[in-house]
Parts: structure tokens; sequence; C-alpha cells
């Protein structure tokens, strides 16, 4: 039996796109998408607002012309980032938001924020001007357990900053816990993004029966409790709950590694994963929030007025395991089940 649903069209608020000839190789993959927050984390990153146009240019370039898809770009907040370039950058439309990375915490996050105390001129003149504060909620602490450091994040350094800084508005990005769904769940001003693998992957993906490079990223996934904390948050029809992919590529050989990086490719197959998930959860009807509505609202914009259509067939839809991006191969990320919800774009 086929069965038909009608969404207006989908945005990502956390995407990676890269550079150069994977920015190529895998632009056109989030085709389906209006918007997508860009994050920044190039090497070396983008922290100007004159870096943020340029790249803006590069990825609009490389975009096929048939391709929709508006890039929304944000600077990587550094120690000496200048205040003023940012309230200018945003209100020159060059900007949507603002990453902050802990120094170390994840891919290339080497000029992130070491001293909290030092951007607090930028955040507090982020929250005058209400430009949103994208986190990579993570400690560093080597001393923190790698599964506990998004709840320790939480209390140690997300909380203390909202509380000195109340008009500033958050988001948490790819939430992987419990603690996570539970804190923006309790508070304003706040909202997260919810990645499509973390609903369906918990640690025993990475690690039962051998090691699963493709299934790491960070903040890495944790135990299954922690899952269906996400999925009940992602199909809440909360508000504050919306999709951010954190679709990361990396060329194979990087994490088919002795020390293999973290991201999980998933732009391709999203949305067919997405359905299959909140049909297993009973949802159906709370998809177009999470990934069409939600976010759209907490950023301040409207949604797409255009629609995609997804429907469930009988025969699986088809995506590549692998796609090539220059001399290397990128791996799609396997959610481990046939997708038969296929999209249609447009609807
Ligand atoms: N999520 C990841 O595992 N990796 C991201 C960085 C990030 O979003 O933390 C990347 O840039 O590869
Ligand atoms: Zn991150
Ligand atoms: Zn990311």
């Amino acid at each position: 039996m086929t069965r038909t649903l009608t969404l207006r069209r989908p945005d990502d608020w956390h995407l990676h796109l890269r550079d150069g000839a994977m920015l190529q190789a895998v632009a056109s993959y989030s085709s389906h998408f209006g918007r997508a927050i860009i994050m920044p984390n190039l090497v070396p990153p983008v922290v100007t607002g004159a870096q943020a146009r340029a790249y803006r240019d590069r990825i609009t370039a490389a975009l096929d012309a048939k391709v929709t898809l508006r890039p929304l770009m944000t600077l990587y907040l550094t120690e000496s980032t200048d205040p003023a370039d940012i309230v200018d950058s945003h209100a020159a439309g060059i900007i949507s938001a603002v990453k902050l990375y802990p120094a170390g915490a994840t891919t290339n996050s080497a000029s992130g924020v070491r001293d909290f105390d030092k951007v607090r001129p930028a955040l507090e003149a982020m929250a005058e001007a209400g430009i949103p504060m994208c986190f990579h909620g993570e400690v560093t602490d080597p001393a923190i357990d790698i599964f506990d450091r998004e709840a320790v994040f939480i209390d140690r350094v997300l909380d203390p900053i909202r509380r000195a800084t109340p008009g500033l508005k958050v988001v948490m990005e790819h939430i992987t816990t419990s603690d996570g769904a539970d804190y923006v769940a309790a508070n304003d001003n706040i909202g997260a993004t919810i990645t499509t693998h973390h609903l369906v992957i918990n640690r025993n993906h990475i690690l039962a029966g051998g090691i699963r490079p493709h299934y790491y990223c960070l903040p890495v996934a944790k135990r299954e409790t922690h899952r269906l904390a996400l999925r009940r948050a992602a199909t809440s029809g909360d508000p504050r709950f919306f999709l951010g992919t954190d679709s990361a590529p990396h060329p194979d050989r990087a994490k088919e590694s002795a020390c293999g990086c973290a991201g999980c490719f998933t732009a391709p197959n999203t949305m067919s994963i997405l359905a299959h998930v909140f049909e297993e959860d009973g949802a159906l009807d709370r998809l177009e929030g999470f990934t069409s509505l939600n976010g759209a609202a907490f950023y301040g914009l409207p949604a797409n007025e255009d629609r995609i259509r997804l429907v469930k067939r009988d025969v699986p839809a088809e995506y590549p395991t692998h796609i090539p991006a220059g001399d290397e191969t990128v791996t799609v990320f396997d959610p481990g089940f046939p997708l038969y919800w296929h999209v249609e774009d447009p609807a």
C-alpha cells in the first residue's frame, strides 16, 4: 500500500558542507532542504563576516542552478572575535548565528573557546541584538568521561552562561542525552537540534561486534535510554526541538583509520530515515513540525512556502552507499533498515 505525506520543504539547522572538492561533492545532496545553517569549522575556520560572505559565495557557486538551498551562514567564535563584527554581519544579513566550540571538543575546533569569560562581551552583544548562539555542548576536561561530557557541559558551562546572559538565544546543537532534552524542555529562549543518526543509533552500534567508524560522531551516541529520550523529544511536537542533521562528511580514509575522525554523512537519506522513525513512533503527523516548522520559528523565519512529498512504497528507496569526492570516497550513513519512504521533490 502506498502512503503519501506532503510537507512544507524542510530546513537543516546544522549542516557541514566543507569546502573545495568535498563541497562540490556533497552540496547537492542537501537539495531537499530550503535553508541550512552552515557550520563554520573549516580549516582555517570562518571567523569574520568577510570570510562568511566569501564562503557563502563558494557554496552558492557549488550548487546546481536548479537547487534552491539557501545557505545561512555562521561565525566561529574565538576568544578574539570582535563583537562589532558579529553584530554588523548579522545586521547586514551575512550571518544568521554564531557557533561556539569549546577548544578541542570536536573536528576542527582547535581555535575554539578555552576561557568562557573572554567571550562574555560577544555573548552580551548577541543577546542585545537577538543573534542565536549555537553551542557544541561538550566539556573537554580529560577527567570527564566522554559519555558524560554533554551532561557536565550543561551544569558547568551552559547553565551559568544562560544565567549570566539571560537574553541570550541559545541552540544546544546535536543533543544526545536525556539530560540535554530535559534541560531544553524545562527552559525558555533555548532550542535544540537533534540529528537523524542519534535517533537511530546508540553506542552499541559503534562498539558491539566490531568497531564501526562510520557511526562515530561527536557528541558520541549514548546508551539506548538516551536514544529513546531523543525520539520522545523529536516526536513530542515541542517546538524547541528541530532537525539539524549534523551531516558531516569525511573521506573514508580519515574515518577508517587508527585514529578515525568524528562525523556521520546523512544528507542523502535523512528524510527517508526520519519518515521511518516518525512512523515507527506513531508520529508522522509531527514530522513536519520537526523538519519544517519549529526551527524556522525559532530562528524567526517564515516556513518554506513550497513542499516536498514523501511516498511510502513497497520497494525500498535506493541511496548510494558511497559517493565520490575528488580522489576520495565518503560513506553514506547506513541506518540498518530498508527505507520505504521515497522523497518526491517537488511535491
Ligand atoms: N559531529 C561530528 O562528529 N563532527 C563534526 C563537528 C561537530 O559537529 O561537532 C564535523 O565537522 O565533522
Ligand atoms: Zn558539534
Ligand atoms: Zn556539526
